[in-house]
């Protein structure tokens, strides 16, 4: 990346702002500074804006969520969650709709297959992959030959299944004994398994956070990018800022940062900035928000 005449030095980055660990992430958080106005900021919900809980159906946003998205939004050019959930669910638990200050809110729901903006309030979708029932009815089936079927379920999530094992007795060793046989349930019926924490998704092919993060900053026309994320399926995300970085003559500023935990590693060692959870991701949200 060349040097931006425009955009501060990273040591210029107030001293109450967490400092990313890399020179990638202080560039790119110099350049969300300079100009808030043409950045993007993309986010996970499950394990970034919302505590992980043994139950998916109780997880709910971060109590300071709603207002740090609230304070951020009118300074950037956009914030788009993007999750594996389906768009209306991460809607209904983050409390996102009808929030004055959060009329352009975009939520990328099924890893980036659907899509839900607050200006309409409804979601947008593909037709459902057919797949997708051939496996609904199998799916109890394959799980009933394994022992560690026991505390293991499924969450119906319409255009998918997920297969937890979080409240299984061994719930690693329930992950691990059924990954296999849903990879070839997934296959027969061209389907895909999403692994995550703690959980097995069997989903249509062709999407992922990668490809939905790069269309939407391109949708923008951003000049930076900010996402944020915990989980494997955010990996794609991080190959697309990754790749951002390096695309035309100075490349598009992108900061990683990583909502850290002890069951996915292999996101802090890729991040520009490490976060100790969603509780520390929604005041870095808060603090930046001030500063813009
Ligand atoms: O892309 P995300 O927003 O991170 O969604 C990924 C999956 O999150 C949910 O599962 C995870 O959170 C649950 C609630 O805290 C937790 O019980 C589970 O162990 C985690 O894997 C959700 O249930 C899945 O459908 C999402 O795909």
């Amino acid at each position: 990346m060349g040097s931006n005449p425009h955009v501060p030095a990273p040591s210029e980055i107030p001293s109450e702002l967490p400092t990313p660990t890399t020179p990638l992430g202080r560039e790119a958080l110099a350049a969300i500074l300079a100009r808030p106005d043409r950045a993007v900021v993309a986010l996970d919900f499950d394990g970034t804006l919302a505590d992980i809980v043994p139950d998916p159906e109780q997880a709910r946003a971060h109590p300071g969520a709603v207002d740090a998205l609230v304070a951020l939004a009118p300074k950037v050019a956009s914030i788009a969650v993007i999750t594996g959930r389906p768009a209306g669910v991460a809607v209904r638990h983050g409390g996102f709709a009808g929030v004055p200050g959060l009329d352009h809110l975009v939520v990328l729901g099924h890893y980036g297959a659907e899509r839900w903006d607050a200006v309409s309030g409804t979601v947008h979708a593909p037709a459902p992959h057919p797949g997708v029932a051939a496996v609904r009815a199998e799916l109890p089936g394959v799980l009933d030959r394994f022992d560690s079927w026991h505390g293991t379920w499924i969450e119906e999530k319409g255009r998918a299944l997920a297969v937890h094992t979080r409240r299984a007795a061994d719930p690693q060793a329930a992950f691990e004994a059924l990954r296999g046989p849903l990879g070839e349930l997934a296959a027969r019926h061209g389907l895909i398994v999403e692994p995550g924490r703690l959980v097995l998704e069997l989903r249509p092919p062709g999407m992922d956070k990668g490809v939905a993060l790069a269309q939407y900053v391109r949708e923008l026309d951003a000049e930076s990018v900010l996402y944020a994320g915990d989980d494997l399926g955010d990996l794609a995300a991080y190959a697309a800022v990754e790749k951002l970085r390096t695309e035309g003559p100075d490349g598009t500023p992108g900061l990683l940062v990583c909502s850290g935990s002890a069951e996915v590693p292999e996101l802090a060692e890729r991040a520009d900035l490490l976060l100790n959870g969603p509780g520390a991701v929604v005041g870095f949200l808060s603090a930046l928000a001030q500063h813009l």
